[in-house]
């Protein structure tokens, strides 16, 4: 899992400030197709904010972010959000799922939004249900399932799509270590069969684990874990 790969995904020089705080200062990090690469850091030190930009959500004030060769931070807004719901996956803390869609019809969702019809949407998403191990949930809202259900069933939808990255923030954050580590052992096993590289913010060892690689934002700049002692 470790052999190099091209970099699908580069950010290199991402400056970021909201108002008189700087969030980012240079970072910089490349990943590439099917490697998981862990972002950690302190609370605050900028790790959401480098998700956020490499992800296509914010955008850098300066710095470049290369996408399969294209140029994210240079493209308009309508480019942004065909790249995010085409090519992109995320998977948050909480409070993703739509409350009043059941779990099915959540990760039949982002097919449906990309023209899919009904049924074989459904059909689709209930196979990655199954793949998740929460297909007896697929009638159930959100809010009638435990934090790891709905995490799963989180997942399942950042996948559907056949997404190239997955980004993931802090995807176990609300959850007890037992789920969590579920959660993590079901994202990065499927993400890896479908050849998805997965962009993880986490604070916590344990989930950075999962990861091939980890960086470590300090300050709004980025540091390879090898060389931070
Ligand atoms: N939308 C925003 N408006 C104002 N300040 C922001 C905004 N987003 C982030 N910041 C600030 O930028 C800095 C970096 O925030 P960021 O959320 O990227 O850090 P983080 O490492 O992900 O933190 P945590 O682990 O606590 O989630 C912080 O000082 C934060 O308060």
């Amino acid at each position: 899992m470790t052999t190099p790969r091209t970099p699908l995904l580069v950010g290199d020089g991402l400056r970021k400030s909201f108002g008189r705080t700087q969030a980012l200062d240079g970072a910089g990090l490349s990943v590439s197709t099917g490697e998981v690469l862990a972002i950690m850091g302190a609370s605050g030190s900028g790790k959401s904010t480098l998700l956020h930009c490499l992800a296509g959500i914010v955008r850098p004030d300066s710095g470049t972010i290369s996408y399969g060769g294209a140029d994210l931070v240079g493209m308009d807004d309508k480019g942004r959000s065909a790249l995010r719901r085409n090519e992109f996956g995320f998977v948050f803390q909480f409070g993703q799922l739509v409350p009043e869609l059941s779990c099915l019809e959540n990760v039949a969702l982002p097919l449906r939004l990309t023209g899919a019809k009904r049924k074989p949407a459904e059909a689709e998403a209930t196979e990655w249900l199954a793949r998740l191990e929460v297909d007896g949930l697929a009638k159930r809202r959100p809010g009638d399932v435990s934090g790891g259900q709905a995490q799963r069933v989180a997942v399942a939808r950042a996948l559907v799509t056949g997404p190239k990255v997955v980004f993931a923030d802090e995807p176990t954050g609300a959850l007890d270590s037992l789920s969590g580590e579920k959660v993590m052992r079901m994202l990065t096993e499927a993400a890896r069969e479908a050849h998805a590289a997965v962009v993880l913010v986490t604070h916590e060892p344990r989930v950075a684990a999962y990861a091939d690689r980890e960086i470590v934002v300090r300050d709004g700049r980025t540091v390879d874990r090898e060389l931070v002692a």
